[in-house]
């Protein structure tokens, strides 16, 4: 039976960039990814800041184009914010995942895609792994440590879903599109939010530019419940047709994937990211801001952090990962916690009227304040802009009454 040190499930962003360095240490890693190729399952908008890039030394091969400009759009508001210098990128999801492998392999580590993972069991102090290549008869491998990158499905971590009554969860659709050059150009550059009944109940939707001429057009929403969600891929397909019709303008597009997956599922009380010599990381630990769905940085994250402690275990300073799990717990969870609750009051909880207002106080800031809300949780910031617009009224208000009583208008 072959053996490796480390065994990773699933080859995300989480699952390669853990590989990546772990092989990078020299340790005998073997990533198992269940499809046959990086496009069979090429499903994540991935636009993501420009740290990333920096942060996990991604080239500018596995970007698909740059952003610099950000809008929203509610019921009745659009908010826009634009920089002259580049704020990052929109990921193109198979070469990021291609990238990562590759470097595994250029590493000294295995990378065996079309093998599936089947179930896991002790033996002697170690773990005997049961995958299924694609085509054949069930095999076996062995390893030391086991980690469970399989995303939203969790597979190893959670064998059975647990759900608890406060179950947060959703479902994200994108279509890739190709459009002419004036409807790309209208589009490029810009991350286009959308929020708001009208666009898409209980979620959101999105317009970001891929490479010249294609557009990523999706939409997520969220449930508080488990539920069979499959019945409401028709309402998520009708807000990107409205996108695409009503927004863009466009009668006829050829489209070229569709991708639908469950997001991300709130960790909550189910807050194991470790059983003996199994580590879970990416989304199967929720490592997710849930208001804008940005996944691959935090994933990426916890997959550092997840391979350094790994290599501590190795070499017998740790006998478990209780420290990994109390690391993540203190240096993320309270932000991702941040992002849960308001992800669960905007997208479930308040009127279209509340987001227009939220969206109003969130437009009287400065770019870069907008950026800290939005990509790093600094929601005390819209308090400013609530502030601001406070101001601006009473400054109104006051012009007015001067007005009035024939006053100077000028304000001291
Ligand atoms: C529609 C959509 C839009 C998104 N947009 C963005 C965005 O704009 N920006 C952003 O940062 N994030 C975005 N995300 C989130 C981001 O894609 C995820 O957070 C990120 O991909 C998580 O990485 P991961 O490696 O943990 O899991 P995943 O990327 O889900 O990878 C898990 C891998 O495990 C494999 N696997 C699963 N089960 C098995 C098994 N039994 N055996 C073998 N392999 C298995 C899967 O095939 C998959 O390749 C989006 C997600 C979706 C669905």
């Amino acid at each position: 039976m072959k053996s490796f040190d480390v065994i990773i499930v699933g080859a995300g962003p989480a699952g390669g960039h853990c590989a990546r360095q772990l092989a990078g240490s020299g340790i005998p890693v073997l990533l198992v990814e269940q499809h046959q190729t990086f496009e069979a399952n090429n499903f994540s908008s991935a636009a993501t800041p420009m740290e990333t890039l920096a942060q996990f030394e991604l080239p500018e091969s596995v970007v698909g184009s740059f952003w610099n400009q950000l809008v929203i759009l509610s019921t009745h508001v659009r908010k826009q914010w634009k920089s002259s210098e580049v704020l990052g990128a929109v990921l193109n999801f198979a070469k990021l995942r291609e990238f990562l492998a590759g470097e595994v392999t250029k590493q000294g580590g295995e990378v065996w895609l079309g093998h599936r993972y089947l179930s896991h069991s002790s033996q002697d102090g170690e773990t005997v792994v049961r995958l299924k290549p694609h085509g054949k008869e069930p095999i076996a491998v062995r390893t030391r440590v086991l980690v469970d990158a399989t995303g939203a499905a969790r597979s190893l971590i959670y064998p059975r879903r647990q759900q608890r009554p406060d179950f947060f969860t959703g479902i994200g659709i994108e279509y890739l599109i190709q459009v002419d050059d004036s409807t790309y150009q209208s589009c490029a550059e810009t991350l286009r939010f959308f929020l708001g009944r009208h666009w898409m109940p209980q979620g959101y939707s999105w317009i970001f530019p891929m490479t010249p001429n294609l557009l990523k057009v999706g939409a997520a929403r969220y449930y508080s419940q488990h539920q069979i969600v499959q019945d409401n891929y028709p309402a998520i397909k009708q807000s990107i047709e409205l996108l695409i019709k009503d927004y863009l303008h466009i009668d006829e597009y050829h489209r070229l994937e569709t991708h639908g997956s469950n997001l991300y599922y709130s960790s909550g009380l189910q807050d194991i990211y470790y059983r003996d010599n199994l580590i879970a990381i990416g989304d199967a630990v929720s490592a997710v801001n849930f208001l804008g769905g940005e996944g691959i940085r935090h994933g990426m994250a916890s997959a550092q952090i997840a391979s350094e402690y790994i290599q501590e275990y190795l070499g017998d300073r740790f006998s478990d990962f209780a420290a990994y799990q109390t690391h993540l717990h203190q240096k993320f969870k309270p932000s991702w916690d941040i992002s849960e609750r308001a992800a669960k009051k905007v997208y479930l909880d308040y009127s279209d009227r509340r987001i227009d207002q939220g969206l109003a106080y969130l437009g009287s800031l400065e770019l870069s304040e907008v950026i800290d809300v939005l990509f790093y949780y600094r929601f005390e910031k819209i308090t400013k802009g609530v502030g601001r617009i406070l101001r601006r009224k009473l400054t109104g208000f006051w012009q007015e009454i001067r007005q009035r009583l024939g006053l100077s208008s000028r304000i001291s």
